[in-house]
């Protein structure tokens, strides 16, 4: 179990922001386009270094340990994954499935093993964001960004994703921040909720 903590965290886009999510709670975020929040999640997770304050997890703080190693913690879901390989298993790093927990997800996100042969062209684009999710909680980081992880999804693959992040983090104490525009899907998620203005973060209703 996990905190993550935005200190005096500064971005491209605005700050100075306090931030503490709690291990196994989820955090929602919101805003207008362009208000900053991919930016946000990608100077938490060190692609783009923040232009201040810091980010702890736990004891640890990320300017400690190398850039993919924080990564490899607390993992960023970007809204458009990447993929290079030819086949969606040739992207796991260690065999496919030997793990009930990995099984587990695929059934639950809407898979069979067969998938992990399959090229990656052909999938559609809700296919490879749920695989891409897959891909990330594979590697069983310890806190996680999630950048619109159900954008384009049908509800019933909305509701897939939301129930296996949630268990995810309540097994493993890993904190989710959780980029949303909808109230309803914070309110589903039984989420904290935060909307990103002038570079600020202000809270909104529910849980807050
Ligand atoms: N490295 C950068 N340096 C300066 N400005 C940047 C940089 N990266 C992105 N921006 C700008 O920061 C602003 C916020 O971008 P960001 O992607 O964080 O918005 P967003 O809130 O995620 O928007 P959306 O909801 O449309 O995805 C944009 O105007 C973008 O052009």
């Amino acid at each position: 179990m996990s905190t993550l903590y935005l200190q005096a965290l500064e971005w491209v886009c605005g700050g100075p922001l306090e931030l503490t999510l709690r291990g196994g709670e989820c955090v929602t975020l919101s805003g207008a386009s362009g208000s900053g929040k991919t930016t946000l999640l990608r100077a938490i997770a060190d692609l783009d270094p923040p232009e201040g304050g810091e980010v702890r997890l736990g004891d640890m703080a990320r300017h400690e340990i190398e850039g993919p190693a924080w990564r490899r913690r607390v993992a960023f879901l970007p809204a458009e994954s990447r993929w290079w390989a030819d086949t969606v298993g040739a992207h796991l790093p260690r065999p496919p499935l030997e793990n009930r927990f990995d099984r587990h997800a695929l059934a639950e996100l809407g898979f069979d093993d067969a998938i992990l042969e399959s090229p990656v062209p052909p999938l559609s684009t809700g296919e490879r964001q749920r695989l891409a999710l897959f891909r990330v909680l594979r590697n069983r980081p310890q806190a996680l960004l999630l950048d619109e992880p159900t954008a384009g999804l049908d509800p019933v693959s909305t509701g897939k994703v939301e129930r296996l992040v949630r268990e995810y983090a309540r097994g493993t104490g890993a904190p989710v921040l959780w980029v949303t525009h909808t109230a309803e899907q914070a309110e589903r998620l039984g989420a904290r909720r935060y909307q990103l203005r002038a570079g600020k973060l202000h809270t909104e209703g529910g849980k807050g």
